[in-house]
């Protein structure tokens, strides 16, 4: 599949977007507090046109996109300037218009069977989702001994207290989840405080 780009993140934002002039200054807030990847869900309409203000105004971030389910949103966000993808689960139609578009995807997976399947269609590092329910920690140690090379991002339910432990886990090299963009601060354009979470957070990760 479609290598990812380079960032140095360990940490991924989840950011639901709301009002779009409220992207750039929210990327340059993690930014400064030393996350250099983004996540921008296609959940709200205001998703792509955020999608596409980072790619084209904040050099530094890597801008991808979140909550894929359908092929034609792969053309959307590359021609938003989105440089991954990031989906819920997978399918094969999911998996073409990856491969298609060239765009680098992260599919959701919970299941051995799932994982499995996104081995099947050539995927190396998946998401964990939602990671609290599909087993979180322990799940990871037991998909970890039977599928020795596939990496995961767990998401859903990771917090700023549990994310040192995730990364503890030698088949964890990221994590991601909404905690580092608390709608309040976002709506409040409270940038200082995003930054804080952020830097709090990329201590957290070593
Ligand atoms: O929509 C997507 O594609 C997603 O990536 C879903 C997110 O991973 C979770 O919504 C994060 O969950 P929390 O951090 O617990 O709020």
């Amino acid at each position: 599949m479609n290598a990812l780009p380079a960032f140095k993140t360990k940490v991924m934002p989840v950011v639901v977007i709301d009002d779009a002039e409220a992207a750039v200054p929210l990327a340059e807030a993690l930014l400064a507090g030393g996350i250099d990847a983004i996540e921008i869900t296609l959940r709200t309409p205001a998703g792509i046109i955020a999608i596409e203000r980072v790619a084209k105004a904040v050099p530094g971030m890597v801008v991808g996109a979140g909550t894929l389910t359908r092929p034609e949103h792969f053309r959307h966000v590359r021609d938003a300037g989105g440089v991954f993808a990031v989906s819920p689960g997978l399918t094969p139609a999911l998996a073409q218009a990856a491969r298609f578009t060239g765009l680098p995807l992260i599919p959701g997976t919970q299941t051995a069977s799932e994982i499995i399947a996104a081995m099947e269609e050539g995927f190396g590092f998946v998401k964990l989702f939602p990671a609290n329910l599909a087993g979180g920690i322990t799940a990871l140690k037991a998909y970890g001994s039977v599928f020795g090379e596939m990496k995961f991002c767990p998401t859903g339910g990771v917090t700023a207290e549990t994310l040192a432990d995730y990364l503890a886990l030698p088949n964890v090299p990221i994590v991601g989840g909404t905690w580092l963009t608390p709608p309040a601060l976002v709506k409040a354009g409270d940038w200082a405080a995003i930054t804080a979470l952020a830097a709090a957070a990329t201590k957290a990760a070593g």
